[in-house]
């Protein structure tokens, strides 16, 4: 599925009716129609609905939702909220066609009668602004949106939430906060910004009729358990430990032995045909206790740490992963320039590794063989030299940028993980929950790409159904057995065994 900007949206319309002949009017029916569908799944007929309908196409859709529900009896009250000159076009039409069918319309006068009335909502549904909103909210929709979000009614929201930007960039603004949104035709980017997200409550799409062969390809799209499936590598029944990968992690230290255990446990549970592990010495006892089946490489180290160089043929690896508990010493930083200009193997970087990288730019860009960096923001914040908050504005922006700069593939974790190719395409992962927010779960997904990483074709395939199977193997774990407070990064690895079966059934 694509995921679009508010220009590419209005593109896919614009072709819909000039190329393909489509009629705006039909759309808008088809979009108030598909609506008033999911309202009738979640409302039932004795409970109130006000339908909130501004000067846009939303309202326009507002119009043809209250007219379907007020068809099939339930009880409806349509606002309109601006003056009669402002609805235009399509919208008209359909604003007509609900006073043709002899329902009653309220105009707003004073904001305190509209009050009132949504003090008697069940549920309210807000066709006030759709994807042409610009700038702050203005009056009455201020006002309006403010005293919905106090209302205890069940706030739907017609494609996106009043208020809400379309695209990133913009993080001054005043939403409706939906409880549930339907959005039309296509998932629009704020869907999944941390700041923008929330506002959306749950969310489904639906289809309404434009033609799919008119929506120019977006360069993002979202991954699900359909690309999944058929993508996930193969175990052919000839196959052999070789076949599938052999893997080399490098990183852990004295006092952090736990991260390369956890990364070198998820490569194997992920399919990987062996895992060797560079590790100080003296954290290998430790390390080996949770992972007999990896071999370790002989290091040398200092203070607990590893020591400049590790003494190994990259050549005799499939994929290294390295950074994990590393610590950030000058010594890792020189095996971090190793990897980076030795490993011509896909290498993929986290954790300390990414710390040490934002030196080491240059070198990056030099490489030939393909690097996978997977920072979650504070890291990703740190490689680009801007805040946090500066990064999470534009996050689709920000690592399309990076990744087409240093030709690297970037995985920015967060509840939406966007991962973007060295081309800048990008696919969502939105599998997972907060149960993942504890140490280790970082640890985990890097063994899980690793592994993947070595057994398919593409590697935006395999980081896609890497994220995808490590948030899948949470959701199944807090469905049953654990909870999202006690889900622990070692429990994230024994679940990927339900998350490969549920997959491949
Ligand atoms: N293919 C499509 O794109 C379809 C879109 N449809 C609907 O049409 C919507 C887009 O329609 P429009 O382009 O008319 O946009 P809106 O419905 O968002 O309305 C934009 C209008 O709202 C006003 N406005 C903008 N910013 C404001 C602010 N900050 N405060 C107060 N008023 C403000 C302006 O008068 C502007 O013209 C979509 O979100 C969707 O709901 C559907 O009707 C069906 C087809
Ligand atoms: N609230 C959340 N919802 C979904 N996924 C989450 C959430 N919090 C964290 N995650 C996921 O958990 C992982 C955490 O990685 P990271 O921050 O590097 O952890 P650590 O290095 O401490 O193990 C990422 O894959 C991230 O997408
Ligand atoms: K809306």
């Amino acid at each position: 599925m694509y995921i679009v900007t508010a220009h590419e949206m209005y593109d896919w319309d614009r072709k819909s009716i000039e190329e393909a002949g489509m009629d705006g009017r039909i759309l808008m029916e088809n979009a108030g129609r598909a609506v008033a569908e999911q309202v009738e799944k979640r409302v039932r007929n004795d409970q109130h609905i006000v339908v909130l309908i501004g000067a846009g196409n939303n309202g326009g859709d507002g119009f043809v939702i209250a007219r379907t529900l007020l068809n099939r009896g339930y009880s409806v009250k349509a606002w309109q909220l601006v003056s009669d000159e402002k609805i235009k076009g399509d919208a008209l039409v359909h604003k007509q066609l609900y006073l043709g069918a002899g329902f009653e319309l309220a105009h707003l006068t004073k904001v305190n009668v509209l009050f009132r009335e949504l003090d008697q909502a069940d549920v309210i549904i807000d066709a006030m602004l759709g994807i042409g909103v610009y700038g702050k909210l203005k009056p009455p929709f201020d006002q309006v949106t403010a005293y919905a979000n106090q209302s205890q009614a069940l706030k739907i929201a017609v494609d996106i939430p009043t208020g809400v930007p379309a695209d990133e960039g913009i993080t001054d603004f005043d939403g409706l906060q939906a409880d549930y949104t339907c959005i039309i035709a296509a998932p629009k980017l704020s869907a999944f910004l941390p700041h923008t997200a929330p506002y959306y409550g749950e969310w489904e799409v639906v289809e309404i009729g434009l033609p799919a062969k008119k929506l120019k390809k977006t360069s993002v799209s979202l991954w699900s358990s359909e690309h999944a499936r058929p993508t996930l590598p193969e175990r052919h029944p000839y196959s052999h430990k070789g076949t599938h990968g052999k893997a080399l992690v490098i990183g852990g230290s004295y006092l952090m032995p736990g991260s390369i255990a956890l990364s070198a446990r998820a490569a194997l549970r992920s399919g990987a045909g062996l895992a060797a592990v560079a590790t100080p010495k003296s954290a290998w006892p430790s390390v080996s206790v949770h992972i007999p089946e990896a071999t370790a490489v002989s290091t040398s180290e200092e203070n607990g740490v590893l020591a400049e160089r590790v003494e190994v043929d990259f050549t005799g690896y499939d994929a290294v992963g390295i950074g994990m508990g590393m610590g950030r010493s000058d010594a890792s930083r020189t095996i971090v320039q190793q990897v980076v200009e030795e490993a011509d193997v896909p290498v993929l970087i986290d954790a300390d590794g990414l710390y040490h990288l934002k030196q080491l730019l240059d070198v990056l860009k030099n490489r030939t063989g393909p690097a996978v960096l997977t920072p979650h923001p504070g890291e990703m914040a740190h490689l680009l030299g801007i805040t946090v908050t500066e990064l999470l504005a534009r996050p689709f922006e920000w690592s399309q940028r990076f990744a087409y700069n240093h030709g690297v593939y970037i995985v920015l974790k967060g509840p939406s993980t966007i991962i973007t190719a060295p081309d800048g395409t990008q696919v969502v992962d939105t599998s997972g929950n907060a149960g993942l927010a504890k140490g280790g779960s970082g640890d985990v997904l890097s063994g899980i790409l690793l592994a993947l990483m070595m057994q398919s074709q593409s590697i935006t395939e395999a980081l896609c159904n890497g994220c995808f199977l490590h948030g899948k193997a949470a959701e199944l774990l807090t469905t049953e057995g654990h909870s999202k407070a006690d889900l622990l990064a070692t429990d994230l690895i024994e679940g990927l065994s339900q998350a490969f079966r549920t997959l491949s059934s």
